[in-house]
């Protein structure tokens, strides 16, 4: 039995964690599960995997539960209750799928308390890579991406030497206006933003897919998974979501993963690794998908991209800044305050005004990160 834990079970990537547990139901336990305030899933999901601990956002919404769970189970709330479930059960791997850099200091905790991270939570990578890595190694547990990108580098990379790769490239699918003008962005709604063209995801990573803040949150994370210097990490758009990303090695080759848009194959991988178990994801049929389209990048039209490269090779606190900014921007578009291309001039501007420090501690990297959201929260 493979003992996990999940935190933000009940969102997009949570709840596919936990239908690929059911999947396979006799080999998977699941110790803790970790939810921000929709309860009824979390009693419902309580009740399926009886779980030894869950938490929830707040100590309202712990009372409301306590009594309706299964008997013996303990609840926690708030950051501490994060972290509990993180590092104070059984588990051996713990899925990070909470959105944000609220999730930092659970996923360190985990790390700390020496559990393998299945790592969903692109934004603890961005914001404190150096930390989470350092830690990571410190401590002899894996980071098994559960992102789909760098689920197939991972699978890509699998044997093989790290200096013989020559670059890496993500694939992006141009996100809901993949084929709008500049202008034609001006006037877009909320609704129109969150139809994303392939994936079915929460509502903050299909507004970050649209901006190509996505993209660019995705090459810090891969700079920090693999080691690699930005130079050796493309973005390559490609819409129709197939190819989830390639590596090219010295000898010309190129290594590509494949497959129909499913997040429960990343994730599963993460969970199984390094083995690979039956799913039941819809195959791929090439001779269906008939042909496939590709198209350079354009950064005129995706500043946000650009942005992305220029913090991820300054470093220091500047990806902390630029996510933080964009945390922020994305949840007030969200609440139709601002309009859409209002989240990248916040970006912008948030960083312009803001002091970048290089090497910050966890300390700089909390204080960079709070006073970014306040900047972004007044522009
Ligand atoms: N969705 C996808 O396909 C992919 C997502 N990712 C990454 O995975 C992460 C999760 O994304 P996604 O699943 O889409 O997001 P969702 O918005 O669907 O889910 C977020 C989860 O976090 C929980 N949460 C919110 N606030 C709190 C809190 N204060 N304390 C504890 N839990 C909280 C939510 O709980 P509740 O709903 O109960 O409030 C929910 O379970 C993100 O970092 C995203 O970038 C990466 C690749 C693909
Ligand atoms: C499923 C997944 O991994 C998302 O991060 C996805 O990549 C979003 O797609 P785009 O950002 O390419 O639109
Ligand atoms: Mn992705």
């Amino acid at each position: 039995m493979k003992k996990i834990s999940v935190l933000g079970s009940t969102g997009s990537i949570g709840t596919q964690t936990l239908d690929v547990a059911r999947m396979h139901r006799d080999q998977f336990q699941i110790e803790g599960l970790a939810a921000g305030s929709n309860v009824e899933l979390l009693l419902q999901q309580a009740k399926e995997f009886g779980p030894r601990k869950v938490s929830v956002a707040t100590k309202e919404l712990a009372d409301l539960v306590k009594h309706s769970l299964p008997a013996g189970t303990e609840v926690f709330y708030g950051r501490e209750g994060l972290i509990e479930i993180a590092a104070g059960t059984d588990a051996e791997l713990v899925v990070t799928a909470v959105v944000g850099s609220m999730g930092l200091p659970s996923t360190l905790a985990a790390i700390e308390a020496g559990k393998n991270i299945g790592l969903a939570n692109k934004e603890t990578l961005v914001t404190a890579g150096h930390l989470v890595t350092a830690a990571a190694a410190a401590k002899g547990v894996k980071l098994l991406p559960i992102d789909s990108e760098h689920s197939a580098i991972f699978q890509c990379l699998n044997g093989e030497r790290y200096e013989d790769i020559e670059r890496i490239t993500l694939t992006a699918s141009g996100g809901s206006f993949r084929d709008y003008t500049r202008e034609q962005l001006v006037n877009v709604t909320v609704e129109d933003a969150l139809k994303h063209p392939n994936w079915s995801m929460g509502a903050k990573i299909t507004i970050d897919s649209a901006t190509m803040v996505n993209k660019g949150l995705e090459v810090i994370e891969a700079h920090w998974l693999y080691g690699l210097p930005y130079e050796q990490i493309s973005v390559l758009l490609h819409p129709e979501s197939i190819i989830h990303s390639f590596v090219e090695f010295r000898d010309s080759s190129i290594i590509a993963q494949l497959g129909n848009p499913d997040m429960r194959v990343p994730i599963q991988y993460a969970l199984t690794y390094p083995e690979r178990w039956n799913s039941p994801a819809p195959r791929l049929s090439l001779a269906e998908a008939g042909r496939l389209n590709f198209r350079e990048m354009d950064f005129e039209r995706f500043p946000c991209l650009r942005l992305a490269y220029e913090c991820g090779k300054m470093g220091g606190t500047a990806p902390t800044v630029f996510n933080a900014a964009n945390e922020v921007a994305v949840a007030r578009f969200l609440r139709k305050e601002i309009s859409f291309l209002r989240i990248e001039e916040i970006i912008e501007q948030v960083l312009e005004q803001h002091e970048i420090h290089s090497e910050p501690t966890l300390e700089t990297i909390e204080a960079s990160d709070q006073s970014a959201r306040e900047l972004a929260s007044r522009l």
